[in-house]
């Protein structure tokens, strides 16, 4: 982990505004005949971490054009931070979109500029002096770990230190709000952990409110505190991300979940038929009964009842999430069911996938 600097120096301007920093009601942007949004509402609280998930197409960008007013919607409420900017003319929302930092997947540098020059660069277009704002670069630099890459040139940094400083020049006018638009998606995975640890820790230390946009559930996973999944234009899911991944209601969760999530291997989920000698069920659960005796009781209470077939725990939010794969014995038809019954009353959610024949 990086040691960084004190948050007082660099706090984000506390402000009197109400608890939501975004507050979207019912959007709609359409283009022809396509609903890009078609009726969006939803709420960042200030200090939270929201991901917001989508497949290509989904809307995700248009989504992002109209929150900082690059994009008008065709209807609808856009809050900032109590502030209805669907109805700002282009001069007025100037002063808002300085609320709203942003970072990208290609990070957006000035490659002529140094280090500190591009962090700096929004306070020089604000008219600010320059001793106050390479002063406020270099806190900035300190707070992402660059603290010796000030006279450094963007072509020489890694993207992960290109991130740190896009990071840093969103940070620069002290938003209210931080806008990720698939922030790590250039990046490999260790890098990628490395700046959504350094978002969080932001998030913690200053109590920053960021609004991630990504296709990539592992990002969601990472860090955020919410999950809204975006599918043409609508918000189909939501809630916390422990909660949707031990319960994902809708297709479009469940494949964006994909490989993140346990997924009976390949080869028993194609031998999976109407009959068979094992039922296959799959069993989700959260929380404290994820690591409790939950197999020895079943075993105790019905013996020879299953064999683990896969799955595992996992953690997110510091919530221990299970999911398992067990294979019951067809033979006594009511077995299954008994079986189910057992786990649905401690909590767990059974689903009978089908029968196997062979598991040897
Ligand atoms: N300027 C435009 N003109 C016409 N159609 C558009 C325009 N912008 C977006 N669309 C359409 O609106 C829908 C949503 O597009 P959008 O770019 O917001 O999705 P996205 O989730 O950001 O996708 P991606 O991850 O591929 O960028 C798509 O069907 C797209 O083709």
């Amino acid at each position: 982990m990086n040691s960084f600097v004190s948050a007082t120096a660099i706090e984000t301007q506390p402000q009197a505004a109400a608890e939501e920093v975004v507050r979207l009601t019912d959007v709609k942007r359409r283009f022809g005949a396509t609903p890009a949004l078609d009726g969006i509402s939803l709420t960042v609280k200030r200090g939270e971490i929201l991901g917001i998930i989508g497949r290509s197409g989904a809307g995700k960008s248009t989504l992002i054009r109209c929150l900082n007013g690059l994009e008008r919607a065709d209807s609808g409420e856009i809050l900032i931070e109590g502030r209805d900017i669907t109805r700002l003319q282009e001069q007025d929302l100037q002063p808002l979109r300085r609320r709203i930092g942003m970072i990208f997947q290609h990070f957006n540098l000035l490659s002529a500029k140094t280090v500190e020059e591009n962090i700096a660069l929004p306070l020089k277009i604000a008219g600010v002096a320059r001793n106050e704002r390479l002063k406020r670069a270099h806190e900035l630099l300190d707070l992402v770990g660059l603290a010796d890459k000030a006279k450094a040139y963007p072509s020489s940094l890694s993207g992960g230190q290109k991130q740190r400083v896009g990071i840093a020049r969103a940070l620069t006018a002290r938003p209210a709000l931080l806008l990720s638009d698939e922030a790590t998606s250039a990046l490999d995975p260790e890098t990628t952990r490395s700046i959504l640890a350094l978002l969080k820790d932001i998030n913690r230390k200053l109590g920053l409110t960021i609004l991630l946009i990504t296709h990539e559930m592992e990002v969601v996973r990472g860090i955020a505190d919410r999950v809204a999944v975006i599918d043409a234009g609508r918000i189909v899911e939501e809630g916390q991300v422990w909660s949707v991944f031990v319960d994902p209601r809708e297709t479009i969760t469940r494949s964006l979940l994909g490989s993140i999530r346990p997924q009976l291997p390949d080869h028993i989920a194609g031998r999976l038929s109407a009959t068979g000698s094992e039922a296959i069920l799959s069993v989700d659960l959260a929380g404290p009964q994820a690591q409790g005796a939950l197999f020895a009781e079943l075993s105790a209470a019905l013996p020879h009842s299953f064999r683990l077939v896969h799955g595992g725990i996992d953690h997110i939010q510091n919530q221990p999430v299970a999911r398992f794969f067990i294979a019951v014995p067809a033979r006594d038809p009511a077995l299954a069911g008994k079986v189910e019954q057992f786990l649905t009353a401690r909590s767990a959610r059974v689903e009978v996938l089908g029968y196997d024949t062979d598991h040897a």
